[in-house]
Order: C-alpha cells, then sequence, then structure tokens
C-alpha cells in the first residue's frame, strides 16, 4: 500500500465529511454547458510526501507520468506559455487564438531580475543557490504576481516553491526538500498530478545539484471536490490499494535544462482502471 494512496483517501474523507459547500455562493468556474461549478472545500490541507521513502503516484488510478512531467518542464525548462510548445491538450480551454496563457507559469519563471550576481531569471537563481549557498534559507520561487495578473487567463493555482537544503549526520551528500503553496486544488483532476509534477522537480534538481531527495510539502489553501466530481472520488477512494511504483530517473543527466518527458519512468506501476472523461471546470 503506497503513502501517497493513504494521504489521498485520508484527505478525500476529511473534505466530504467536514467540508463546506459552496453551493449558492457567487463562484467564478462553470461546466461547458455553463452551469456554476460549485464544491465541497477544505481550508489550509496540508500532505507531507517522503520521497526518499517513496515516489507519491497513487495506485487507486494512474497518473500520467510523462504528461505531468512534460507540463512542469513546459513551465519550468522552456519556461513558455503558449500551449503549441506542449503536446498534451490539458491547457487548450485556457489558450487565446494565439495559444497563448497570457503573462502566467512559465512566462513568470523566464522573467530575468536583477541581482547582486547579475540577471537571472527564478529558475536559474534556484540553481545558482543551490550550487552556491545551499544553507540559504532564501532559496524560492513565486509567480503570483500582481501586477501581471490582469493579463493572465488563469490565475497560477500552484504558485510558489520553496526549498530548503538540510544535512544530515552521516551522509555524504545534501538532502534537498521543497514545500509547493497552492491557493486552489482540484482534489480530482490534478491533485496527484500537481505532486507528482514538483516531485519530479525535486528529483530533477537534487540530482544535478549531487544531493539526495528529503521531503515535498504541499500547502493547500483551498481544497476542493468539485460537485459533479463527488460520485466519482467515493468510488475511487473505495478502490484496492497497491504498492507505491519504483521511480527511475535517467541518472546520466547533470544539466537541469537537458532533461526531456522521456527521462522518467515509474516502474512496477499496478494501479486501478482509469477514470476516462472527468469533467473540468472552466
Ligand atoms: N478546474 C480545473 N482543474 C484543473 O486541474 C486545472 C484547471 N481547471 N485549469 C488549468 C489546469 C489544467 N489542468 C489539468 C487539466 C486536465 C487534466 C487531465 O485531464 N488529466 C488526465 C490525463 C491527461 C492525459 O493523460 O493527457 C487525468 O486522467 O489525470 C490534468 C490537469 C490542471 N488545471
Ligand atoms: O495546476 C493546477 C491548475 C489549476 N488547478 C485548479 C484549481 C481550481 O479548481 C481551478 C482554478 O480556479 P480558480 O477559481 O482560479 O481557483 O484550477 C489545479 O488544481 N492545479
Amino acid at each position: 500500500m503506497s503513502l501517497a494512496d493513504q494521504t489521498f483517501v485520508a484527505m478525500c474523507k476529511d473534505i466530504l465529511e467536514n467540508g463546506v459547500s459552496t453551493e449558492g455562493e457567487k463562484v467564478r468556474p462553470h461546466w461547458p454547458d455553463g452551469t456554476s461549478a460549485y464544491t465541497i472545500k477544505k481550508f489550509g490541507v496540508v500532505n507531507r510526501y517522503d520521497l526518499s521513502k517513496e515516489f507519491p503516484a497513487i495506485t487507486l488510478r494512474k497518473t500520467a507520468i510523462k504528461t505531468c512531467t512534460e507540463e512542469m518542464l513546459w513551465i519550468w525548462q522552456r519556461k513558455s506559455n503558449n500551449i503549441h510548445d506542449l503536446k498534451s491538450t490539458v491547457w487548450d480551454e485556457w489558450a487565446d487564438e494565439n495559444g497563448s496563457i497570457g503573462k502566467a507559469y512559465g512566462y513568470q519563471l523566464g522573467v530575468k531580475h536583477q541581482y547582486k550576481e547579475g540577471m537571472m531569471d527564478q529558475v536559474d537563481r534556484v540553481i545558482y543557490d543551490l550550487k552556491n549557498n545551499p544553507f540559504s534559507r532564501r532559496i524560492l520561487t513565486n509567480i503570483y504576481v500582481h501586477e501581471d495578473l490582469h493579463e493572465m487567463n488563469l490565475y497560477p493555482c500552484a504558485y510558489s516553491m520553496t526549498f530548503n537544503v538540510t544535512q544530515k549526520k552521516g551522509d555524504d551528500k545534501l538532502t534537498l526538500n521543497a514545500i509547493l503553496n497552492q491557493r486552489s486544488q482540484d482534489i480530482l483532476t490534478a491533485n496527484n498530478w500537481n505532486v507528482c509534477q514538483y516531485a519530479v522537480l525535486v528529483h530533477m534538481l537534487a540530482q544535478v545539484c549531487d544531493m539526495k531527495v528529503g521531503e515535498l510539502v504541499h500547502v493547500i489553501a483551498d481544497a476542493h471536490i468539485y460537485d459533479r466530481h463527488i460520485p466519482l472520488v467515493e468510488e475511487l477512494i473505495k478502490r484496492p490499494q497497491y504498492k507505491a511504483p519504483k521511480f527511475w530517473l535517467n541518472p546520466e543527466i547533470k544539466d537541469f535544462y537537458k532533461f526531456t518527458r522521456d527521462d522518467v519512468k515509474l516502474i512496477d506501476y499496478e494501479t486501478g482502471p482509469q477514470i476516462t472523461d472527468i469533467p473540468v471546470a472552466i
């Protein structure tokens, strides 16, 4: 039984049993047919994943590891905000006629800023600090840029990563930990998708900085289950759970900008059946 399944099931039960319904409130998202998309929500959910123990892919249903890695690399490595640079179609609903999602996600990570050491974007700043000043408490990214919000089609949901390095007694390598801050989370569509993306990012950064992986802490302000997802989640969390898969990251790659979706693999990933055609609120 994977720890990620246990965490996921406990969180879903907590939302369903102790959450608050938004029905009747003025809500932004809607279903493709125009109906308001209400949720049951829980404020302030925190999940911890020890990446040194297992890779946190749930086994209740399959998480598309290559597709979610590709989206993460689209943001963190290509620093793109255009869906034409992405093979998968998951962002299509939020793009304009040119394929742009506005000044969101990858756009913000690609903006160069002036630092004492010169001009760098936020990703290069993180890699520079992890290599040159690993014990700093100032290693973080933030893409929730208020002055650009009016040019974003969807405001960033997973908006900040804080990296923190520990030196464990007796270890020859340093340990890389991270906190993912998320203001809003669609639990069925994207919870494990986001967790796996950022777990892959921590593995990649640890490898290129010659560190071990530690904990990924996921802080979610508004953790919600959409009304049309409730029966799907109720069925999903009753399913059998399997052992966590093994995670493979191509050990040859030592430059973050050289990774591709083909450099990640989940081995022995036994799962329940896929839920096809999950409706996604727009
Ligand atoms: N309401 C809503 N929920 C989200 O999760 C979400 C948004 N909106 N807007 C922007 C992005 C797009 N995201 C998405 C959208 C769809 C899938 C999805 O359909 N995933 C499938 C597999 C897709 C594939 O294999 O290509 C799944 O079964 O997880 C995942 C993330 C996450 N985000
Ligand atoms: O990576 C992502 C991107 C988006 N989401 C979800 C969270 C919400 O359900 C919607 C965004 O709607 P807001 O009204 O802007 O909160 O998209 C996600 O879970 N993960």
